[in-house]
């Protein structure tokens, strides 16, 4: 008798501040992007179980009905039910798919404290899903992996922190992290504050993503911000005007290359800290003098707020002058660089020692949380 079963993909979830990407490793590109946000419907209703939370995209449509609970805030697991809620919403409504047969990948949030969340994640993912085996990583190493390198500085830059990180043969070197609190989150707010003086409708929630959206869409980096200026100046073409999603239009001036400055050059906001090549130069001279030269030549951008326009060629003209004489430098670009950590993870899922990579079910309940490395 032959018998034939279709190999089950892993399933490989990248928990983030703004969204939840996740998908089969046998796909390109994660299939969902799920927002990190939970609503609790304000309104008692009498028909309401404890399970009638709404989860993610939904939430936004009409965010005034809810209660609006974000389970990962500043990269950081906050609300365990919560965490849960999303979760489940991704296996069951997504993904559709059982989670008590797939092997999991976890990118975890970036700045999750070690051991407490990886035990965590390890009673949420075997003892609430039920899942076979787990393998719990870390984004910026995912990330690095994404574009086929184990030895670099991952900049990684997405919703509510900047993280710089070197990594040397697949091992993080602790000294070397640096996390700032200024990203994408940062750059919509600082434009909301300066277009909410022309009407308070940015002020609200679907005003700020009204704004973000324009932000993704219009922003750009100058290579030389002030001679871009005098360019844009001569030419008579600094305005551009944008439809916003409720019929009104915007036009913006220098502020669309003034709110990406920000991150090159924090004095503008309030210089809460050091501009990004600076930060890239202390992560890189924070290692040993052996490893810095692979360090300056896999310079490797990651997240969503790295996507302005122009950004990889700023760092570039930034870190060249910056880095030793003689130093070769270069700046690795991939694609949609937001899904960068989860294209990572899923690569692994794919290598044919992925399975030595994981903890099953039953060797963590037999062994414990020491089984976690
Ligand atoms: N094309 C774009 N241009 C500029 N910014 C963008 C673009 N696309 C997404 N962003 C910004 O990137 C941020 C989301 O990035 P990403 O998905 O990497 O964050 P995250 O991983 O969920 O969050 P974190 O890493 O902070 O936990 C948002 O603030 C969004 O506005």
């Amino acid at each position: 008798m032959s018998c034939f079963e279709e190999e089950v993909s892993p399933v490989v979830i990248d928990y983030g501040t703004y969204s939840i990407k996740a998908g089969l490793a046998n796909q390109t590109e994660p299939s969902v992007e799920v927002r990190n946000l939970v609503g609790k419907s304000k309104r008692i209703n009498i028909f309401a179980t404890e399970g009638d939370v709404y989860v993610g995209n939904e939430v936004l449509k009409c965010a005034s009905r809810f209660k609006i609970i974000q389970p990962i805030q500043n990269g950081i697991i906050v609300n365990e039910p919560s965490f849960d809620a999303i979760t489940d919403h991704i296996f069951w409504k997504e993904l559709n798919v059982y989670s008590s047969a797939q092997p999991v990948v976890v990118i975890k949030p970036s700045q999750s404290p070690l051991e407490e969340k990886e035990e965590f994640l390890c009673n949420t993912f075997f003892g609430n899903f039920d899942v076979p085996s787990l393998s719990i990583r870390d984004s910026a190493i995912t990330a690095l992996f994404s574009v086929g390198r184990t030895t670099g500085v991952i900049v990684d830059s997405g919703h509510a922190i900047t993280k710089i990180v070197a990594i040397y043969e697949g091992k993080v070197i602790p000294e070397s992290t640096i996390i700032v609190p200024l990203a994408g989150d940062h750059l919509t707010e600082h434009m909301v504050r300066i277009l909410s003086g022309e009407d308070s409708y940015y002020e609200t929630r679907a005003g700020k993503e009204a704004i973000r959206t324009m932000k993704e869409k219009a922003c750009f980096l100058a290579e030389d911000y002030d001679q871009e200026f005098q360019n844009r100046l001569k030419e008579k073409n600094l305005m551009e005007t944008f439809e916003l999603p409720d019929g009104q239009s915007i036009s913006v001036t220098e502020e669309i290359a003034q709110c990406p400055e920000l991150l090159f050059n924090p004095s503008l906001l309030d210089g809460r800290c050091k501009a990004l090549q600076y930060l890239i130069e202390d992560c890189i001279m924070a290692c040993n003098e052996e490893v810095r030269d692979a360090l300056w030549y896999n310079i490797v951008l990651s997240g969503g707020n790295s996507m302005f326009e122009g950004f990889g060629e700023r760092v570039y003209s930034e870190i060249k002058k910056l880095a030793p004489e003689g130093t070769k430098v270069r700046i690795i670009c991939g694609g949609r660089r937001e899904y960068q950590p989860w294209k990572g993870g899923s690569i692994l899922a794919k290598l044919s020692s992925f399975s030595q990579a994981c903890i099953t079910k039953q060797a963590y309940y037999e062994s414990g949380s020491s089984i976690i490395d």
